[in-house]
């Protein structure tokens, strides 16, 4: 059996980064930088307002928390709009949050700190400094600030920041497209009544959604059932026309795999047993050049082996830096107790934040490859290495799945 980290580090090595392309910054979220991003205009792009109030000057309003002072009132301005009025010693003017402070003005006061007086007067009851509630142009960012560096993934907020910068195209590694598959005369999708011996389909919707999860395009191409014809015609059309292909089953021992004897035929193909459970059998080849996943049947493994090995690689595809989920190292509450087999036991678990600010995780119970259930409730994989296990209260790595 080989380890995990090679078995990792083989599949790694055979999915480099894609080119980078050029697309609009509005479809870029998710995506991975190729590029720094450097401003090329100042945020805000003029001195501004960051309340609704007047508009003064501070020396003006020097006294007025102790006693108030009177102001004529000389225009108005909206976000939106601006003023010609040069603001003169003794004057106000209206002014609503976000818009450019008229000429003369240092300060705006609150309109919660004012009373009108009449249609044209304002009576002010603070005092403020020079400056109060003035956001200055370019005080969030300046032309040629390096905003981001190649390799940060967009986030909505940094598509806002894109925005307000005007940067209107992005080099980004491409969103990969990843034909999904499953294969087994077994399967059943159509939710029909089972006849005797077979199964409900459940492997490709749910790593659909992992896929997706890890900000593919999914090109869901069904099941293909145990027809060695039909099975190559699916995967040569889905290796022309996607960049990665993920399948489920056929991967292990069965005389009736059709999967391996087309993809003996087709691809080339590296077969392995990994050192752990579940998810013992992986296949990873490419046909032309495609990278093809042949991932486990049991759901439970699939799912393993889809975080273990696929999810990696398609993110370092994607031109992510940090491929795996985040780890950190917990309380078992409970202990998690196994047999040595030389292979590393991968425990799905729930993990949760206690009060002593540790992370403490307990099994998801039914533990065997088939009992997708309790896997679907669990949030964290444990890291047990072989041997006899973790006692009650011992340390134990995790890789978080969720939060
Ligand atoms: N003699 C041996 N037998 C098995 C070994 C072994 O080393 N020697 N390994 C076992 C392990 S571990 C696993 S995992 C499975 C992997 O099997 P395959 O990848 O060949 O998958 P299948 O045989 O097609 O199916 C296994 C199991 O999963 C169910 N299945 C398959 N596809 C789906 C699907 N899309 N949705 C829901 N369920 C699915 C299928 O009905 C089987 O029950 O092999 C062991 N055997
Ligand atoms: O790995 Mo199999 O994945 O143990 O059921």
């Amino acid at each position: 059996m080989k380890p995990l980290e090679d078995a990792q580090t083989f599949v790694l090595s055979e999915c480099p980064p894609h080119d980078p392309v050029a697309v609009d910054f509005v479809v870029a979220e998710g995506l991975v930088l190729a590029d720094d991003v450097v401003a090329t205009e100042q945020v805000p792009p003029f001195d501004n307002t960051a309340v609704d109030g007047y508009a003064v000057i501070a020396a003006d309003v020097a006294g007025a928390a102790d006693s108030p002072v009177e102001l004529p009132v000389v225009d108005e301005i909206a976000a939106g709009a601006h003023s010609a009025h040069v603001l003169q010693r003794g004057e106000a003017i209206r002014i609503m949050t976000g818009a450019p402070m008229p000429a003369g003005a240092d300060a705006v006061v609150m309109v919660e700190d004012t009373e009108r007086v009449g249609d044209d007067r304002v009576r002010i009851s603070a005092s403020v400094e020079s400056g109060a509630a003035v956001r200055r142009a370019g005080d969030d960012v300046q032309p040629g600030d390096l905003l981001f560096e190649a390799g940060t993934v967009v986030t909505p907020a940094i598509v806002g920041v894109l925005a307000s910068i005007n940067a209107r195209r992005v080099h980004v590694h491409p969103r990969l497209k990843v034909a999904v598959l499953s294969t087994g005369d077994e399967l059943v999708e159509d939710g029909r009544e089972l006849q005797p011996g077979e199964i409900r389909e459940s492997n490709r919707r749910m790593l659909a959604g992992m896929l997706r999860e890890t900000g593919c395009e999914v090109v869901d191409v069904g099941i293909v059932r145990d027809d060695e014809d039909a099975l190559e015609t699916v995967l040569l059309n889905a290796a022309a026309s996607c960049d990665a292909i993920v399948t489920s089953g056929g991967v292990s021992m069965g005389d009736y795999d059709v999967v391996k004897a087309v993809l003996g035929q087709i691809a080339d193909m590296t077969w392995m047993q990994i050192a752990i459970k579940p998810a013992k059998p992986f296949a990873f080849g490419k046909i032309e050049g495609t990278p093809i996943f042949g991932l486990p049947g049991n759901p439970v493994s699939s799912i393993v082996s889809f975080e273990m090995l696929a999810r990696p690689a398609l993110r370092r595809m994607m031109g992510h830096r940090r491929l795996a989920r985040p780890s950190l190292v917990a309380v078992a509450d409970e202990g998690l107790p196994r047999r040595s087999d030389g292979k590393v036991h991968l425990v799905r678990v729930l993990a949760e934040f206690g009060d002593d600010g540790r992370c403490h995780v307990r099994s998801a119970r039914a533990q065997g490859s088939h009992q997708l259930a309790a896997t679907a409730l669990s949030n964290a994989i444990a890291i047990v290495p072989d041997g006899d296990g973790i006692p009650d209260g011992a340390d134990v790595a995790i890789v978080m799945l969720q939060g």
